[in-house]
């Protein structure tokens, strides 16, 4: 990011000039039946320096690229200055530069301590004590709710990066966790989803999580208002708000003025943005569920991934490999989306999580300095757990108009090995097929050897699949807290990587905004018709017909 468009760089040239005059030629058939060596040169291991068993392959050989492609994507990204953005991100520079704030998502992760100075850096430790204190006190019982009874069921109640990270993780951690603690977690604002989530909660029991960064998102306010009211209805007495409700939140002016006492605050700071925020406080109701120790781990992979991206030359780093491939499909090939696919019902939420994790951060069309980018920046998010998918929307991915890149990642070994782990091979078995598949097809010559030489030139051409279609393979030996966290980083630092080369800022989310305002200005208007002013006549017509059906 040098405050050039990313289409102005050389290396951008380059690779327009390179796909222009080659990609017509660049068949993954071909490049395979040239090179043995295609998947040796093609794929890396990473293994964690802190911890062996932190380990997953990455194969990028079925990918539409050669080795000097490749270097001009790496080109690509020393022109933009990655590596420079990258040492002022783990440097603490405010390099979220609307809002003024540093980046630091990797600092509450930091068990190797390197110096950073900016308020609260210095504190992580202190939260993840309190985290580490609570949360072994509610799980073992000793933290009693108001009636004496020990805490059988959190409630967190947040939204956006207050609750995707935490759901993705509890989710993808099951194996961990401690069953006899239900885990809920509400962020609608629809009634149904906390009327639902209290339906199966006891007030004696329950402990509600209140997670907002900013104490101030209409949703996550109303609902932890209403869950009060409903603990209250049974509790009666406003005291025992202290055994029940705890706030995970930067600010402690707001938490207070809720009812929730200091001392029931978990802190965290504004260089914590909402979508890179499992790691701090808002991972809680994490730590609740997997234990304290789990979640450390989940941390120190995460921070293995931290120190690779931070030091592994660009030819061996797997953020910046990941990141430039995407970008060669988003930015010349024209592809819409990237689809997320793990084959691991653990991970089911994964696709979810990454949805807003990517698309908030580089879903821009403004760069830094303020200039219309020329190009495509982020990419559609959007998948689901293998196989399910396959029976779904693969017919698309296969044989569809739209190229559609991929990253498959599955665990070679599994938490439930039923049957001998027989589903877990059958499972595997379509892991490995699809991507296969994708990118060599079936030729017309093997359809018609199969169909014999009466079929249709019709039932033949529908049965061809073109191949030529990319992915990506990841497989890691087993889904610990640790390869996720590992995982988790891995996706972050590409995202980062990309936002650096498009020239946007990744760490604000101002398109969130407009929505906000006029539902706050709609609110205000949906008792009567006569209310109903200042809008288009579709705007006016839905409220109008809403006002007709209304019952309070
Ligand atoms: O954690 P709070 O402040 O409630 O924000 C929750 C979410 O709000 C949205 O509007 C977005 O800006 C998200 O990035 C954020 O995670």
């Amino acid at each position: 990011m040098s405050g050039r468009l990313a289409s102005e760089y050389s290396s951008w040239k380059k690779l327009q000039q390179i796909y222009d005059t080659e990609h017509s030629k660049l068949a993954l058939r071909d490049l395979f039946a040239q090179d043995p060596q295609r998947f040796a040169k093609f794929s890396r291991e990473y293994t964690s320096s802190d911890d062996p068993s932190v380990t997953f392959l990455l194969d990028f050989s079925k990918n539409l690229i050669t080795e000097p492609i490749l270097a001009s994507l790496l080109d690509l990204v020393r022109e933009a200055q990655v590596e420079e953005y990258r040492e002022k991100m783990f440097n603490g520079e405010h390099i979220n530069t609307s809002e003024d704030r540093a980046v630091l998502h990797v600092a509450l992760r930091n068990f190797d301590e390197f110096r950073i100075n900016e308020a609260g850096v210095d504190e992580v430790g202190k939260v993840l004590a309190h985290i580490k204190e609570f949360t072994e006190s509610v799980r073992s019982g000793e933290w009693k709710g108001y009636t004496g009874k020990t805490i059988n069921t959190i409630v967190n109640i947040g939204i956006g990066g207050s609750d995707l990270g935490p759901v993705m993780v509890t989710e993808a951690l099951k194996p961990y966790a401690k069953r006899d603690l239900k885990a809920h977690f509400v962020s609608n604002i629809d009634g149904t989803h906390l009327a639902e989530t209290l339906r199966e909660s006891d007030p004696e029991t329950t402990l509600f999580i209140i997670a907002s960064k900013t104490f101030t998102t209409q949703e996550t306010i109303t609902n932890a208002e209403s869950a009060r009211d409903w603990f209250l209805a049974t509790a009666k007495d406003k005291a025992h708000v202290a055994k029940h409700f705890v706030a995970l939140s930067t600010n402690t002016k707001a938490v207070t003025a809720f009812g929730i006492s200091e001392s029931n605050m978990f802190q965290f700071w504004d260089w914590v943005g909402g979508r890179y925020s499992l790691w701090s406080a808002i991972g809680l109701s994490i730590a609740l569920v997997i234990g304290y120790d789990n979640f450390e781990q989940l941390l120190r992979g995460a921070h293995g991934i931290d120190k690779h991206f931070r030091t592994a030359p660009l030819e061996q780093n797997l953020p910046v490999l990941l990141a430039v491939l995407g970008i060669w499909y988003n930015d010349f090939y024209g592809a819409q989306t990237h689809a997320l696919l793990p084959y691991d019902q653990y991970l089911h939420k994964f696709a979810d999580y990454f949805q807003q994790g990517d698309m908030e951060s580089n879903g821009k069309s403004i760069t830094k300095g303020g200039q219309r980018v020329n190009y495509q920046t982020g990419p559609i998010i959007w998948g689901a757990a293998g196989t399910n998918g396959q029976h779904s929307f693969y017919q698309l991915v296969h044989q569809g108009t739209k190229l559609i890149p991929a990253d498959f990642l599955a665990p070679a070994t599994t938490h439930n090995p039923i049957a001998h782990s027989k589903h877990h091979r059958i499972l595997l078995s379509n892991f490995f097929a699809q991507p296969e598949a994708l990118a060599f097809g079936k030729t017309e010559e093997e359809v018609r050897k199969e169909l014999g030489p009466n079929a249709s030139d019709a039932l033949v051409k529908s049965k061809i699949f073109e191949g030529n279609r990319p992915s990506n393979s990841i497989i890691f030996p087993l889904l610990t807290p640790a390869t996720l966290g590992a995982l988790i980083a891995l996706y972050e630092h590409k995202i980062f990587t990309q936002g650096v080369i498009w020239g946007i800022n990744s760490f604000d989310q101002m398109g969130v905004e407009l929505g906000k305002v006029l539902a706050k200005n709609i609110l205000n208007q949906l008792e009567k018709p006569e209310d109903v002013k200042g809008h288009d006549s579709s705007t006016t017509g839905l409220i109008h017909y809403y006002q007709k059906w209304r019952k309070e």
